[in-house]
């Protein structure tokens, strides 16, 4: 039989884009948490066994091991029987597909995480205050590509590569839910975005709450002590 074993963290937003894959298509699958926030991700065996690059996610598919988000989300979509809108095989449909995730890793992703950085895992790693004129500048970065993101990726289509959800679709609201940690929620900010999710995350319960439950209760922790 076959095996699938996935190396993830619930506060990482590729690795619950891989998460959420898994379970919405119901594949059958081992989740491993490597524990980021112990660093578990720089332990010896984990840097020589499964990812050199000390990241999550990986999955491990009957022996053969794959790193990046991307690519790990393509190889799922291909490789188990789910259905076509993940990513079709229509070559039209798909480009458009791939449109969006060789764009997101350059802006939704680079400035909603360095942001996310400089507020959140900075002060918690350094024992210092984030540098406030730096996380502006990020965040002022971040605001310019989501407002992209309504304006060009969602401008005539409900979801970003056209009519159904597809694998760009989980990896996009995995990096909006995030920046909520570093202060800046999407969905207050952006009310096509906030719509936008409700959508994404209205045809993937109950496993979209599950997979941004940790997620979800540090934000509410962090807004109750403000
Ligand atoms: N390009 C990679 C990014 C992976 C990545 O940056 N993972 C982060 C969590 S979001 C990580 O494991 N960080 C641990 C560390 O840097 O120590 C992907 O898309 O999979």
């Amino acid at each position: 039989m076959s095996s699938l074993k996935i190396y993830v963290h619930p506060l990482s937003q590729p690795a619950r884009a891989v998460m959420l894959f898994c379970r919405a298509n119901s594949i059958q699958h081992e989740e491993k948490i490597v524990d980021l926030v112990k660093g578990a991700q720089h332990n010896e065996e984990y840097a020589k066994t499964i990812n050199p690059l000390k990241k999550v996610p990986v999955i491990e598919h009957d022996g053969f091991f794959l790193k990046e988000s991307v690519a790990i989300l393509r190889y799922l979509a291909r490789t188990f029987p789910v259905p076509d809108n993940w990513f079709p095989k229509d070559s039209v449909s798909q480009a458009k597909v791939d449109e969006y995730l060789e764009w997101q890793h350059l802006n939704v992703r680079t400035f909603g995480t360095l942001y996310f950085a400089e507020k959140y895992i900075v002060p918690r790693t350094t024992k210092q205050p984030p540098n406030e004129k730096r996380a502006a500048n990020f965040l002022k970065h971040y605001i310019a590509v989501l407002n992209q993101v309504e304006t060009i990726w969602l401008k005539d289509r409900p979801f970003l590569a056209g009519q159904d959800i597809s694998i760009a679709d989980l990896l996009a609201a995995a990096e909006m839910e995030q920046t909520v940690l570093g202060g800046y929620d999407v969905k207050e900010n952006h009310p096509k975005l906030q719509e936008y999710l409700e959508r994404v995350r209205g045809g993937l319960q109950p496993h979209y709450d599950d997979v941004h439950s940790m997620l979800n209760k540090i934000a509410s922790k962090m807004k109750a002590t403000q």
